[in-house]
């Protein structure tokens, strides 16, 4: 049997007096393009962050690709790719600037980087913007070079926050496109979004939550 992507067995997560996740157990298959769906508020910024070994739970046990995070971070970081929220200071640089360091960051070569870079400019359709300022791009350009900025080490999983976030229809279209491709080459994308109608035309399985909770969970049809 091939292992699953990540596993979370009964996760607990609390914020202070917050409960935002609860007893949560779900398993992602290798090479799904598996959805989170849940309103504001759910849980799944908080599930995303503890996929991506960025928060531990309060209890419960979790696996990346049978790695444990709170044992061993590092190897997580390496398997795992998240986009970055959009500050001040990275809204400053240039769209390839952004994704010349999301590689080195990432242990690549400077210039292996620039030259991944450069290919993902190219796949997200962002070479017109790639030497302009992110700060002056619209909501949907920044959602593509956000995608971009996840996975120019080409991790085994993607952990995606909102990836649709202000998207337009030719944006979604270019972020689907991409994700299935990188599905097709043996990767896994973990993806959370409050839209059940992008969730259902773009994954291939669906899990939803509520209140920390899991109320649903589904395989969708090719
Ligand atoms: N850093 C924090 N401190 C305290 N409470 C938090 C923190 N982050 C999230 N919460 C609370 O935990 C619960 C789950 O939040 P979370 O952001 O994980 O949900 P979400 O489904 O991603 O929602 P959204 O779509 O709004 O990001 C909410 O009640 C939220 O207010």
């Amino acid at each position: 049997m091939i292992r699953p992507a990540l596993v979370l067995s009964r996760v607990l997560h609390r914020y202070d007096g917050t409960t935002a996740v609860e007893h949560l157990t779900l398993s992602v298959p290798t090479r799904s393009l598996y959805g989170l769906l849940g309103p504001r508020g759910a849980g799944k910024s908080t599930v995303l962050d503890i996929a991506a070994g960025l928060r531990q739970p309060t209890s419960g046990r979790v696996r990346v690709f049978g790695v444990d995070p709170s044992s061993d971070p590092t190897a997580v970081t390496g398997l795992v790719g998240s986009s970055p929220r959009r500050t001040p200071e990275l809204a400053a640089l240039t769209a390839r600037e952004l994704l010349v360091r999301a590689g080195t960051r990432r242990g690549l070569e400077a210039e292996v980087a620039a030259r991944h870079a450069q290919e993902l400019l190219h796949a997200f359709a962002l070479g017109e913007v790639a030497d302009r300022v992110i700060a002056d791009s619209p909501a949907g350009t920044w959602q593509r070079l956000a995608v971009a900025a996840a996975m120019p080490h080409f991790p085994r999983l993607l952990v995606l926050d909102d990836p649709f976030a202000g998207a337009g229809a030719h944006d979604v279209e270019i972020i689907t496109t991409l994700l299935r491709r990188y599905v097709s080459a043996g990767r896994t994308v973990l993806l959370a979004t409050d839209s059940r109608a992008l969730a259902e035309r773009t994954c291939t399985h669906l899990a939803v939550l509520d209140r920390g909770r899991l109320t649903g969970q589904r395989i969708l049809p090719a």
